[in-house]
């Protein structure tokens, strides 16, 4: 395998939340179980980067490969799917052990699908979970559920998982450590003569036509998932960084900023492909309508739309739509992803969020819609007439 020693360092894009995705290649290193010979130092970059005011979510594979290697010290595995299955959630609880064990922060386990991550209401859950551990200051360790994701499993896919949490945590990076130094021309295992290529403005079918897969036993992706994961991540306004998670001085080196790998460049920027997502999305047939007060604040911008500004809710649409927001003469001011279904909405409207609980008997939190999930209209639109992009 090549060394960074040919790779010239650059810049890593200013950041304050990243996700951090680890290959089985880098927990279970020597082809066997688990060990920390590589987790260690990416512990210490999550640990650094914790202490400098930044939030980091690690999505960690290995589950397979530790549940592996618990297992040949008793019988072998027979290596189908259904056998796969099961060595993940053997290796499941030795995987967040690992971490737990390099971490001082209490670690949480999150067990995702992308099932789970396609359903809106779900996705809007697994957000909330996420973001509040991150404000408890917990570690959360991400991994794909692989007792239920079938397809996911045979696919490898922690890299996808990785972008699709990056794009619902808000992060700002990806950050993908593997046993690779970078995106090559071709796969340098393979090919001795493939050069690094340090920095991808766009992913052109040139540049997805270089990867190639794992070629080992322990990773399943390769390149090719990885490249996939920056396309998705690249949409929702998110850099890709690819990394050897192997080389102590690069993974160091992370830590003032400095990148010795492949940056990925965005598509556009993150408030650019989320504004064009809000805008363009085909909202739902509800809107919530909203007082004087709540219009001007929202006008104002970087606000989120709590109840107490809720005059009503019109027609029909559940928690995770998105709706229009118009004033109180129907006009279209803004539109969102409400957080509650036109019902709640409606018993919510004029009580304040403190009274969310008492109300429903349960709150998805204080906001109706978030400000994250929010555009307001450049100019407000009368009833009935087509909002402008
Ligand atoms: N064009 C390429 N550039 C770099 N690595 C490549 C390329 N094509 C295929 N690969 C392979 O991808 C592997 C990394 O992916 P993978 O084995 O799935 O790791 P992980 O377990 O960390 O996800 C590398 O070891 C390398 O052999
Ligand atoms: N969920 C599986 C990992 C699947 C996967 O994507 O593996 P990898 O290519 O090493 O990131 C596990 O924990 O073993």
């Amino acid at each position: 395998m090549k060394t960074s020693g040919e790779i010239t360092s650059q810049s890593l894009p200013p950041w304050r939340r990243a996700v951090l995705k680890v290959g089985s290649n880098l927990l279970a290193a020597d082809g066997g179980g688990l060990t920390p010979r590589y987790a260690e130092a990416l512990a210490g970059f999550i640990a650094a980067s914790h202490a400098d005011g930044r939030e980091v979510v690690l999505v960690s594979s290995g589950a397979v490969a530790a549940g592996r290697a618990l297992l040949r010290q008793h019988a072998s595995d027979s290596g189908g799917l259904v056998a796969r299955q099961a060595l993940a959630a053997l290796g499941q609880a030795p995987m967040i052990a690992l971490w737990q064990s390099l971490s001082a922060r209490p670690v949480a386990q999150v067990l995702l699908t992308h099932d789970d991550l396609r359903n809106r209401r779900r996705y809007l859950n697994a957000r909330a979970t996420l973001r509040e551990l991150l404000q408890l200051g917990v570690l959360p360790v991400i991994n794909e559920n692989d007792t239920v994701s079938v397809d996911e499993l045979k696919l490898g896919d922690n890299d996808n998982l990785a972008a699709i949490v990056a794009a619902l945590v808000d992060a700002d990076l990806l950050l993908i450590a593997s046993d690779v130094d970078a995106l090559y021309s071709a796969d340098p295992r393979r090919d001795p003569a493939a050069t690094p290529i340090t920095h991808v403005a766009a992913l052109t079918p040139q540049i997805l036509a270089m990867a190639g897969d794992s070629g080992s036993v322990a990773g399943t992706g390769g390149m090719r998932t990885k490249l996939e994961a920056a396309t998705k991540a690249a949409a929702a306004g998110i850099a890709t960084v690819l990394f050897s998670g192997r080389e102590a001085a690069t993974v160091q080196a992370l830590r003032d900023g400095q990148l010795r790998g492949t940056l990925i460049a965005a598509s556009s920027s993150r408030m650019q492909a989320r504004k064009y997502w809000l805008r363009h999305a085909p909202a739902a047939s509800g809107r919530v309508r909203v007082d004087a007060g709540a219009a001007r604040a929202l006008a104002g911008g970087r606000v989120s739309l709590l109840p107490g500004g809720v005059l009503d809710a019109q027609g029909e649409f559940h928690r995770g739509d998105l709706v229009e927001i118009a004033d109180a003469d129907g006009r279209a001011i803004a539109r969102g992803i409400s957080q509650y279904g036109a019902a709640e909405v409606r018993r919510l409207a004029g009580r304040h969020s403190r009274e969310i609980d008492g109300v429903l008997g349960y709150s998805y939190g204080d906001e109706v819609v978030h400000r994250d999930d929010l555009i307001t209209m450049d100019s407000p639109v009368a009833p009935g007439q087509e909002i402008s992009a």
